[in-house]
């Protein structure tokens, strides 16, 4: 609780990159590495898209629940893409007042934002080239045709905060979570210490 009486927020991780880099599998990978750790919290958002079986397990919510959601301030934060709705959940705030960290699945588009609303916020970038990509989105198979091709054009799309690492997934899953953890560790280590 050095944190909280330090009156420091814990640090939120973020990490991002294109659709099918792997950030779901990874963070999937991290949270079981670091589950001894209960201190770090890997937040579950809700988004407007049906329970489908993939890496992160998600709280489904319909859009009209989101929006009544967002209206009356039951999001920590919340943002829309691709065309739906994603919010994290409200006990996130206090979990970095007490000192301690989380780490998001975020959207590359809000992180200006969100480092206003979250000063303590960094950011890890998952990367893979383009034809991985779109080979690992055609065969996860949640989207249409549309919507991968949709999602690959924003591949390439510029960071607007500086990531402390980068991490490749074209190759290795073993690798990358290993790299995923470790950064995870350093970010987290001086709230915990
Ligand atoms: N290093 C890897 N090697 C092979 N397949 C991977 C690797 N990382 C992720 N995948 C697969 O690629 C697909 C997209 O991964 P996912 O975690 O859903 O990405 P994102 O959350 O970034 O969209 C999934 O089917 C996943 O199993
Ligand atoms: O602005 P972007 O960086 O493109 O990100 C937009 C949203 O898409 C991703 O979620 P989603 O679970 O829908 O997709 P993904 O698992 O294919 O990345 C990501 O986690 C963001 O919430």
């Amino acid at each position: 609780m050095q944190g909280a009486a330090s009156g420091r927020q814990g640090p939120l991780i973020a990490v991002v990159g294109p659709s099918g880099v792997g950030k779901d599998t990874l963070l999937a990978r991290a949270r079981a590495a670091l589950s001894d750790r209960p201190e770090v919290l890997f937040v579950r958002r809700s988004i407007t898209r049906p329970a489908s079986g993939d890496a992160e397990e998600h709280v489904p919510i319909t859009a009209e629940a989101f929006d009544e959601a967002e209206r009356s301030g039951r999001f920590a934060y919340c943002w829309r893409a691709h065309g739906l709705g994603y919010g994290l959940p409200a006990s996130l705030t206090g979990h970095l007042a007490a000192g301690r960290p989380a780490v998001i699945n975020g959207s590359r588009k809000v992180l200006a934002g969100m480092k206003e609303r979250f000063p303590t916020l960094s950011v890890i970038q998952i990367a893979a080239a383009p034809e991985v990509l779109a080979a690992r989105l055609a065969a996860r198979g949640r989207e249409s045709a549309d919507e991968i091709a949709a999602r690959i054009a924003r591949a390439e799309e510029p960071l607007p905060i500086a990531p402390i690492c980068v991490i490749d997934n074209s190759g290795e899953l073993d690798q990358a979570a290993e790299a995923l953890v470790a950064a995870i560790l350093e970010l987290a280590a001086p709230a915990s210490r």
